[in-house]
């Protein structure tokens, strides 16, 4: 049996917001449709029906996507993927993979994104892992900068309105020299501006800071929330970062000192933060930093195998034949040689012999420079029929920082 496939309607709307609350594991107040209202791409949604049940849900973002280079590329961001527990395992979910990936080439997106609510979900499509995220939290007591900012200017304590009237820039400017990260329209920071209390995880409202270099202008903007807690008359208070951002490291080493000098706080959390957080090598004593988790964040897909590899610069210049297995796609199956380096890249099928064998899930997880090849390869998932070309590679496809996803969704 089949279920048909389409985009949903404005009207639809609330019924495919309900069609993914079980899924997902949560109950709406009246006020949640609205706000995904504000940024769903109607045009990009797509719903399974059995009859006029709702029974599958899909969509997609239109993301700039920064890739190695600080070059911007347009991506899908895939979201909101679920399918009724009443209709699982019947193929729903790969016949809205098919049509999702069928519509990203025909919009002549190269590359799809996504994070996933379980890592064992998507390779299965082409999809690899690209970035890792990590969390951790420093007790301040121990937290001295043995290398303190050196950013002239002053903090200010600010109101959400006065945040969001120069904070959004500061993202927007910082976003695109971060490998992983997306660009944030308008509507995305009107949600995130709602701070709705059940979005908050128990802690406070936020506060908001913005940093002002010497002629005034805003150069670097914090969100934090906090916790109250005390133990035998001791401060157990958390302040955890929500947003954290700054023209450069300068500014953002004072954003760290602004929160890791608060009185009456017991420590600093982070989540969803870069696997080489600078802030670590910042401190006197860098084994405070205690990384308390580190996951898959981003997940990639090559779409258009040769329109994604030549839109990025590479570690240095080389040219490597990689044959691509894609049993999802066959048609993206095949081999491509790459010629590339720091200042431009090229593409094109070939029928040279390889170098690399490789999933397009491998390529995926390779593109953005979040694991080198030879992990790949000890990992069984790569081969080299040319030998040396594992450590070609690893040097071609390395990029630094490490990506980040800055922004979920
Ligand atoms: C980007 C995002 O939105 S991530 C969010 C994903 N959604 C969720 O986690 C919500 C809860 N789960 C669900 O809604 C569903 O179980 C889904 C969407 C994960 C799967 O939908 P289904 O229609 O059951 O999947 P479908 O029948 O098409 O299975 C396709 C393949 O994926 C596999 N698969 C499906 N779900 C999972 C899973 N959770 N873990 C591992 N493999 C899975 C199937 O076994 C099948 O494998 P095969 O091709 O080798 O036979």
């Amino acid at each position: 049996m089949t279920f048909p496939l389409r985009p949903i309607t404005d009207e639809e709307l609330p019924q495919l917001f309900h069609a993914l609350q079980d899924p997902f594991g949560f109950h709406s107040d009246g006020d949640d449709v609205e706000d995904f209202r504000l940024t769903t791409e109607l045009d990009r949604t797509l719903a399974a029906f059995d009859d006029e049940e709702m029974v599958g849900t899909a969509g997609a973002y239109s993301f700039e996507l920064t890739v190695p280079g600080n070059l911007l590329v347009d991506a899908a961001g895939i979201t909101i993927v679920t399918v009724s527990a009443t209709h699982r395992r019947r193929g729903i979910l790969r016949s809205m993979m098919e049509r999702q990936l069928d519509d990203v080439a025909e919009r002549g997106e190269t590359i799809a994104i996504l994070t996933a609510s379980e890592a064992s979900i998507y390779g299965r499509f082409g999809y690899g892992l690209a970035s890792q995220s990590s969390s951790w939290t420093l007790e301040t007591d121990r937290a001295t900068l043995a290398r303190p900012s050196t950013a002239t200017g002053r903090l200010r304590l600010v109101d959400a309105d006065r945040f969001l009237e120069a904070g959004p820039q500061v993202y927007d400017r910082r976003r695109r020299e971060i490998p992983g990260a997306v660009n944030r329209v308008q509507a995305w920071w009107d949600v995130w501006q709602k701070d709705r209390p059940h979005t908050r995880g128990g802690q406070s409202a936020r506060w908001y800071v913005l940093h002002e270099d010497d002629a005034g202008e805003v150069d670097g903007m914090l969100a934090y929330r906090r916790n109250r807690d005390a133990e035998h008359g001791l401060s157990r208070n958390v302040l955890t970062v929500d947003q954290l951002y700054g023209a450069d490291d300068e500014v953002e080493a004072a954003l760290w000192s602004f929160l890791l000098d608060h009185d009456l706080i017991h420590s600093v959390a982070a989540h969803g933060r870069p696997v080489d957080e600078p802030l670590r090598w910042r401190l006197a004593d860098p084994r405070r930093l205690v990384t308390t988790d580190v996951v898959d964040d981003l997940w990639l897909r090559l779409v258009d195998v040769c329109g994604a590899l030549s839109a990025r610069r590479y570690g240095t210049t080389d040219r490597l034949v990689v044959e691509v297995a894609d049993p999802f796609r066959p048609h993206t199956a095949g081999r491509y040689l790459l010629d590339g380096g720091p200042d431009g890249a090229a593409c094109t099928r070939t029928d040279a012999d390889p170098d690399l064998t490789m999933d397009v899930a491998d390529l995926g997880a390779l593109y953005l420079g979040g694991v080198t090849a030879t992990a790949l390869h000890r990992a069984g998932r790569i081969e080299e029929p040319t030998p040396g070309a594992v450590r070609r590679a690893d040097v071609f496809f390395a990029s630094s920082p490490p990506p980040w996803m800055t922004t979920g969704f």
